[in-house]
This record gives structure tokens, sequence and C-alpha cells, in this order.
């Protein structure tokens, strides 16, 4: 079956978007796999699919699938990407577009400047948010790896995150810490392991080892989780200019570690590459 696809970026991060409402697609992890690998398919970090929702209030359900194959919760750039997709294929004429995710419903706000501001929801910190295996709730918890252990923050965006500080991050061992944090047997359904070094109150770097995809040049989720580790610490301001190796993200969270019931506002760009068919 020949299915027609989008390759979009949001700062790098790269997807394969397939419109499941116009065209029947019925996918697999193996299948997935295929799509994502770098060499004998499209090649992406997440495959993200447009299908009708099942709540009538919504305007389209939102699944996310890792390149191992992993179906996810939650992909912020990738619903940047999701909104450029249904607004530049006509399936809808809002600026202001409902999903339905395996987390719950988010709203894409595409603005005039093309940019796209998502409504990520409140963070969650609570250790089986994650789920995380930890005694109790904290603002930091001791990680054991294999040479060192690192202190880091736990916060779910629907996805789960561990988020470490690091005082350079061109320095920092990403890709010897980064498989370590993913699959810890404290995560249990495993975990997006992010590096942050903050520059000042109001900026800091991020890179972003990504459960089932790898370090990726850039992660939504990944930003917002770090500014809201960040504001559990009092490191940071309410808004914040992510730089991460793809470009840059600003996210705004009012929250604290006193009160977290706030939405995060992630607010970034999205970019088609090529438009193609593929046999899946
Ligand atoms: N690239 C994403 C996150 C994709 C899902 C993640 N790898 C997970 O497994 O939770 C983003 O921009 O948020």
């Amino acid at each position: 079956m020949r299915v027609r696809f989008t390759k979009m970026h949001g700062l790098g991060n790269d997807f394969v978007v397939i419109d499941a409402i116009s065209q029947r697609i019925k996918l697999n992890a193996d299948k997935v796999r295929r799509l994502a690998d770098r060499r004998f398919g499209v090649g992406c970090d997440q495959v993200l699919i447009v299908e009708v929702p099942q709540n009538p209030d919504v305007d389209f359900r939102y699944r996310i699938f890792n390149a191992d194959g992993s179906e996810v919760e939650n992909c912020g750039n990738g619903a940047r990407c999701f909104a450029k997709f249904v607004t530049d294929r006509k399936l809808t004429g809002k600026s202001s577009i409902t999903v339905e995710t395996a987390n719950g419903i988010m709203v894409l706000n595409v603005q005039d400047n093309g940019e796209v501001s998502v409504d990520m929801g409140a963070p969650r910190i609570q250790p089986a948010d994650l789920p995380f295996i930890a005694a109790e709730q904290a603002v930091t918890y001791p990680l054991p790896l294999t040479d060192t252990s690192l202190e880091v923050s736990a916060v779910s965006m629907g996805n789960p995150h561990a988020v470490t500080l690091v005082d350079d991050i061109d320095q920092a061992p990403v890709e010897n810490w980064g498989p370590q944090v993913e699959s810890h047997q404290q995560f249990p359904q495993r975990v997006n392991a992010g590096f942050m070094q903050v520059i000042s109150r109001s900026e800091v770097k991020l890179r972003v080892y990504e459960r089932g995809a790898g370090e990726t040049l850039a992660c939504g989720t990944g930003a917002c989780a770090a500014v809201v580790a960040g504001r559990l610490r009092n490191l940071l301001d309410s808004e914040v200019r992510v730089h991460l190796p793809g470009g840059t993200l600003t996210i705004r969270w009012e929250g604290s570690a006193e009160d977290t019931d706030h939405s995060v506002i992630m607010t970034g760009p999205a970019a088609n590459v090529f438009h193609g068919q593929v046999k899946v």
C-alpha cells in the first residue's frame, strides 16, 4: 500500500506526517521503524498521524510514534508541525486547533507570523505521574549511573522527562549519560533525558536524549520540562528562551514549586521539507 506523507521539522526534530483521514493506513511498530529508518526508509525522529477524533468537540486526533516504533503520549515540536500540516492541507480553517492525544486535549494556535504557540497543559511532578520510582516527591532526586550519580528533576509533560543541570552543555557527556538515564530501572516506561545549562534567568541551553529516538536536534516537551525544572529550583523567570542544537523555542510557565497548576506555553516554528509517497 502506498501512502502520501509530508516530511516536516521543528528546529531539526524531524517527522513523517501522514493524513489518515483522507487515506486508509494501518501502522504497526515494524512499519514505523521502516518509515523512520534513515537509510532504508524516509527517515525521521517521529511519525505523526492525523486522525478523526473520538471526541466530537475536538478537531483532530494526534498520534505519535517514536523512531523505535513505540507509541507515545506527547510531542511538542510535532504539535507545531501538526498544526501547520492540517492548515496547509486545508483540513481545517481554524487558527486555534484542538487535538486529542493519549495525554488529553491540547490547543494549537497558528500565529500570523507562521509560528505556532501550543498550550501544553500543566506539568505533573508526582513520581507516579511519569512513572518514576522514588520514596517521596522532591524537586531533585539522586540517580545513580554506572560511573557517576546525577541529580535529576522528574517532570511529566504527558510524557516523562528527567532534567539534569550541567555546567557546560558542549562538554556534557550526553551520549554516555543519555542512554543510561533513558533506560534507568527507576523509570519503568523509560524517560527522555534532558541536560540543561542555565545562562541567565531567561535563557538556557538544552540537549535532549529522547526516549525511542536518541539525541535529537530539539525536543519541545523537553524544553517545557527543562523550564519547569529550572523554576522548581527557582533558577528561572517565567519566560525563557531555550536554545537547542536546532534552534530556539520560547517557553512560558507561571508556575513554581508551590503551585504547579499552570499551563506551559511553547512557541516556535514548523517547516515543510518535502512531500512524497511511500510503500508501507
Ligand atoms: N520530539 C518530541 C518528543 C517525542 C516523544 C518522546 N521521544 C517520548 O518518547 O516521550 C518533542 O518535541 O516533544
